[in-house]
């Protein structure tokens, strides 16, 4: 028999139609929708006539223009209309919302795997970039535009061109201290953004193996920023216990036959990829970015680049232009480098286990004068989850504000943002120009390396707080 990669066995399951040369028909299992991407979709439907073809597997929630405090009162018009938007376009078509009063309510990235709706060998599709998160569960998992939003509610189905499969392999284990957020910052560091253009990623290796569903989804969640279409990983012993027991997982003994499949669709020993790219994972620091993209990182212990070093102009000028925009000189010292925000949230860093690692190094720690914290747990769920374990205690005591979940601070689509020429350590995926507010500058961390630059005021070795805790 021959042996197949994971991408394979999940994208000839779900072909429906195919022709040489051309884009296969895939059925879609689960399509999740939020209120930025799907207004015009489901006002195509409503003038062409047509039904959302299988509502029962479309799930919707708001999140990108939520406020984080008073959440109910929506002063921006256009978020407002969103929202009200959604509410009205799923109540018409038979569509279950997270609405703002719902406990499942939260980033739609995060929400999925919680509800137990991400699930092995599932094809999801979101129109929304970071849908690449699902793919932590060994799902076939990316963003689609408005009109392939539209595409999917009426059919179910999607057109897409074959991608080509590459192997990320993260050799060995991850030194202490060291996280998920880390690994895929190096990865992008060293192979670029682009590296995955027309690829679906696979991550294997001991380090990834070894991660919990949580921090496998951080990585998959920044897939997207390589370049690739969608990111990976075969699913195994630590997805199925995650999953096990979760709202909308199959219960009993449909569980166990459906572990029984999900393990069958792990990739085969000995399959081959289109392309396979290597990284040490004993080499890798906790990062920071310096620059405007994702790729213009460094480890803590790093320098910011400079320019005349590059050999290629192209190059030359884009890291000109990063630096300054960013406001840096080169040679200086990353930890010389000073923050005065702090934003802990989004769908690459705000679930449990990224709370309870910047609360670790927050406990009994004040954050530095001058610096505003914030914490923005990815859900409703993580938000009462983290009250119960007493960590908005520990932020709040620290000098950190606590609040309720959403896309926040991560783009400045809603009442979060970051000032013009002032710097934030950030634990989102993209450091573009704007992004958290027109001339904000992102620097982008793990949720413990946000959490020290907070107390401490500037970047730094999150390792020398607690090395034997800190994880
Ligand atoms: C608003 C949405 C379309 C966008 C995306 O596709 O990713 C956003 O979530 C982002 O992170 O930039
Ligand atoms: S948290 Fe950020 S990256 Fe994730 S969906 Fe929201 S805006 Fe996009």
């Amino acid at each position: 028999m021959t042996k197949k990669t994971i991408i394979e066995k999940i994208w000839e399951k779900h072909t429906v139609a195919s022709e040489p040369g051309k884009p296969s028909l895939l059925y879609i299992d689960l399509h999740m929708v939020h209120e930025v991407t799907s207004p015009q979709a489901f006002e195509g439907l409503r003038l062409k006539g047509r039904k959302v073809r299988r509502p029962e597997l479309t799930f919707a929630t708001m999140d990108h223009n939520v406020p984080t405090v008073d959440r109910y009162v929506i002063k921006d018009e256009i978020a407002k209309k969103q929202m009200d938007t959604l509410s009205d376009n799923c109540r018409q078509f038979g569509v279950k919302v997270a609405d703002l009063n719902s406990p499942d309510s939260g980033i739609v990235h995060v929400i999925g795997p919680e509800l137990g709706l991400t699930q092995p060998g599932k094809t999801i599709v979101c129109g929304d970039s970071h849908t690449s998160t699902h793919g932590a569960f060994g799902a076939l998992a990316f963003g689609i535009g408005t009109s392939e939003v539209e595409h999917v509610l009426s059919t179910q189905t999607l057109w897409q061109s074959k991608p080509k499969t590459l192997k990320v392999h993260v050799k060995g284990d991850l030194p202490l201290g060291v996280t998920a957020k880390d690994v895929i910052l190096a990865i992008i560091a060293k192979f670029g953004v682009n590296f995955g253009t027309g690829s679906i990623i696979e991550f294997t290796g001991e380090a990834i193996r070894n991660m919990t569903m949580e921090e496998r989804m951080t990585v998959c969640n920044m897939s997207i920023e390589a370049g690739a279409k969608a990111g990976l990983i075969s699913p195994d012993e630590t997805t199925f216990e995650y999953l096990r027991g979760r709202q909308y997982a199959p219960e009993g003994e449909e569980f166990e036959k459906a572990v029984e499949q999900w393990s069958a669709l792990a990739t085969d020993e000995g399959a081959t990829y289109d392309r396979t790219v290597e990284i040490e994972a004993s080499e890798i620091e906790p990062q920071v970015t310096w620059g405007t993209n994702p790729s213009q990182g460094i480890g803590i212990n790093g320098v910011v680049p400079n320019p005349n070093d590059c050999e290629n102009a192209a190059d030359k000028i884009a890291i000109e232009q990063a630096l300054d925009y960013m406001g840096l000189t080169p040679g200086t010292s990353i930890s010389d480098v000073e923050v005065q925000h702090v934003f802990i949230g989004s769908c690459t860093n705000s679930r449990m286990s990224d709370l309870r690692a910047a609360a670790q190094v927050a406990k009994g720690r004040k954050v530095a004068p001058g610096v505003r914290a914030m914490v923005v747990p990815g859900s409703q769920k993580i938000k009462l989850q983290a009250e119960a374990e007493g960590l908005d205690q520990v932020f709040l005591e620290a000098g950190f504000e606590w609040r309720e979940s959403g896309c926040s601070m991560c783009l400045s689509m809603n009442p979060d943002f970051v000032p013009e020429g002032e710097r934030c350590a950030s634990t989102s995926n993209r450091n573009f120009e704007g992004r958290q507010g027109k001339g904000a500058r992102t620097h982008l961390v793990s949720p413990a390396m946000a959490a020290a630059a907070a107390v401490k005021g500037k970047f730094t070795d999150v390792r020398i707080f607690n090395e034997a805790t800190v994880k």
